[in-house]
């Protein structure tokens, strides 16, 4: 008898996303059926060009069509991606599909090694990324990315004076640091920092982008209200050391984010500088600043352990040089960021799967 269309849907509507729990058909993840006799072809659109479960995912497709259809039948199934997103498509920002907040309670934690070595991990998935660095206290991101010196472009877009974002590594970038000469301290004040933030949500060509990471001051202020308002963020990762005080500073963070009036989900926690190794000797750990920290805090709030970094020479190097570790190829530092980045991916997939989209928020001070 002939295969049909329908056949084969009927078995892939018993093949699970093991993330999101669904099957592909209720998830609509197949596309582009084609029988021809014996060779059947068809497409999965997997929710993270990062998705580890991939070959899960294909080899439990090739299992139900093979068991409940016919086992001699030649498969050929195209794995490809497109990242989720529950941004409302209004003007602001229409072309990026996640809006995710970098946070720490305490300054000096990583966090900007953090959101540069996601942004890249990400980015060499395939996914398509951006970074605002809104860090008024030390905007380090054109440090890292070794463009101290660039300037983002002006271009009239529909009459408006619009920003094109700087482009280093595949990563487009603003960062308030382009705004001051990196010699002068300028001291923000609120106002002034929140509102130069708003341009770079608001009057800035991002075009498409799948993840658009904001680097966050340090604690809790103006420059997180602002983003709240402005922007209607999918999440936010808290990154913390693993010591009691930046702990404490780190919940306060976390508290601000799903406080009633603000209501961005938490996707993860980053435990950075989680023991220092000597890079010639990893098996040797040392936690100087206590163990787990990071990992017993998610575990004790019920919110995603994204993974943890060593601090390492070669990621402070990678920092100051501007050509961060996970650029280096074999750098094990660099997995280190890459499997973080993964873990990202995929709570952002859940988290867009099953709860719906964060609303801007309307509140001028907090309570
Ligand atoms: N895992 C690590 N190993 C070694 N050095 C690290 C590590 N993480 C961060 N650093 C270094 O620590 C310093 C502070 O890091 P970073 O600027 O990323 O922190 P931050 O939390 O963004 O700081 P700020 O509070 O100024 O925004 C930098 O010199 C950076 O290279």
């Amino acid at each position: 008898m002939a295969i049909s269309e329908k056949d084969i849907v009927k078995a892939l509507s018993t093949v699970d996303d093991p993330d999101l729990k669904k099957d592909l058909i209720t998830l609509n993840m197949v596309k582009d059926i084609h029988i021809e006799g014996k060779k059947v072809s068809f497409t999965v659109v997997l929710t993270t060009p990062a998705c580890p479960l991939k070959e899960v995912i294909r080899k439990s497709c090739e299992e139900a069509i093979h068991q409940q259809v016919d086992a001699t039948l030649e498969l050929s199934i195209n794995m490809t991606a497109d990242v989720t997103s529950i941004m409302p498509n209004g003007p602001v920002l229409s072309g990026v599909k996640n809006v995710i907040a970098i946070s720490s309670g305490k300054g000096g934690v990583g966090k900007s090694t953090v959101t540069t070595n996601l942004a890249l991990a990400l980015s060499e998935t395939g996914a398509k990324v951006g970074i605002i660095d809104a860090d008024i206290y030390g905007p380090s991101i054109p440090t890292m990315f070794n463009c101290e010196n660039d300037q983002p472009g002006v271009k009239v877009i529909n009459g408006k004076n619009t920003i094109i974002p700087i482009e280093k590594y595949g990563i487009k970038l603003l960062s308030i640091g382009f705004l001051t000469p990196p010699d002068n301290a300028v001291v923000w004040r609120g106002p002034m920092a929140s509102s130069a933030l708003r341009q770079f949500i608001v009057d800035t060509d991002w075009g498409e982008l799948d993840y658009l990471l904001i680097d966050l001051p340090p604690g809790t202020g103006d420059i997180h209200l602002s983003l709240v308002q402005n922007a209607s963020v999918t999440g936010a990762v808290v990154v913390t050391t693993p010591q009691k005080v930046a702990l404490a500073d780190a919940l306060k963070g976390m508290n601000m984010f799903t406080s009633k009036q603000v209501n961005v989900p938490i996707l993860g926690i980053v435990e950075n500088m989680a023991y220092f190794t000597p890079e010639e000797l990893p098996e040797n750990k040392y936690y100087i600043f206590g163990k787990d920290g990071g990992k017993l805090m998610a575990r004790r709030y019920e919110v995603p352990f994204l993974g943890e970094v060593p601090i390492v020479q070669g990621i402070r190097e990678g920092g100051d040089s501007g050509v961060p570790v996970t650029l280096e190829e074999g750098n094990i530092m660099g997995d280190a960021f890459k499997d973080i980045a993964q873990q990202l991916a995929r709570t952002v997939a859940v988290r867009n799967a099953n709860a719906g989209k964060t609303d801007r928020v309307e509140i001028k001070t907090w309570e």
